[in-house]
């Protein structure tokens, strides 16, 4: 796969659901190629905004425009979730399945299903009924079956987030092979070390606002924004109020739009 240009562009975007806004006003590029974290504490808008982007909810307001794939062809883009949805089928069929809705010819299914089966290191559970694997398994089975989509964008919300650390090691593995084929990444993630792992780019959301949009290692080495600096010191927790973060200055500290 080559690299694109820009796939996605998201210009004041705004979700609202029982009279409260809780995606407020979010504009950002993501460029071909990059692997951008979306950071922020619980509840920061992180699952809503990967959803809104991927046309799982519709905007109050505001646009998410996407941009021409390869050789002008529309963009193929496919999700992972934090909780794995199995369809209740074997596993190998769940990547079938996928495989069938991409258009491709019923005797190709079986062997490319096993081969993305293979990837992953499930090849020889290929026969099991998905619903029955392990967590893990589940998670590298939703990741083969969004590979095998061959996706030009993927969205990835929290895919480790219930894993232990090999499992998500292996999910890590599988992203990275991903991305090195060309495939842009959005990934949300609580994990720092993570983020800094696998991510190029962050934006890092805070009560539904973008509040920094940065390259990895300036984020890492040096967030410009103060809140941004706090949940980098793992000190942005969502029930502490401003002026426990900035005690001497308060709420003057930080001008009352960026809440
Ligand atoms: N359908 C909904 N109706 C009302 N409020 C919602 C709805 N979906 C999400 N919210 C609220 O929107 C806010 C953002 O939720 P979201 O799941 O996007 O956060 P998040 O950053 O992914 O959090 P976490 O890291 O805990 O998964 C939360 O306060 C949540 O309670």
């Amino acid at each position: 796969m080559t690299k694109r240009n820009v796939p996605l562009q998201v210009k004041n975007l705004c979700f609202d659901a029982r009279g409260i806004r809780l995606i407020k006003d979010v504009s950002f590029d993501l460029t071909a190629g990059s692997r951008l974290m979306v950071l922020g504490a619980n509840g920061a808008g992180k699952s809503l905004l990967m959803r809104l982007c991927h046309g799982l909810l519709v905007p109050h307001s505001g646009t998410v425009q996407w941009g021409e794939g390869q050789e002008g062809k529309m963009i193929r883009q496919a999700m992972v979730f934090q909780r794995p949805v199995m369809l209740r089928r074997t596993a190998l069929a769940n990547i079938a399945y996928g495989l069938k809705c991409k258009g491709v010819a019923r005797p190709l299914r079986r062997d490319i299903a096993f081969d993305f089966l293979s990837r992953v290191g499930l090849a020889r559970l290929a026969n099991h009924p998905a619903r029955l694997l392990s967590f893990g398994e589940q998670q590298r089975l939703a990741l083969a079956r969004a590979w095998a989509m061959e996706p030009d964008v993927l969205f990835m919300d929290e895919p480790t987030a219930s894993l232990d650390p090999s499992g998500t090691h292996a999910i890590e593995e599988i992203t990275r092979l991903i991305a090195q084929e060309g495939t842009t990444l959005m990934m949300s993630t609580h994990d720092l070390g993570q983020a800094k792992r696998l991510g190029n780019d962050v934006l890092f959301l805070h009560r539904g606002r973008v509040l920094e949009q940065a390259s990895a290692q300036d984020f890492f080495q040096q967030p410009k924004n103060d809140l941004a600096q706090a949940f980098v010191r793992g000190e942005l927790l969502w029930w502490k109020k401003k002026k426990d973060l900035y005690p001497g200055g308060g709420i003057e500290q930080i001008p009352s739009d960026r809440i």
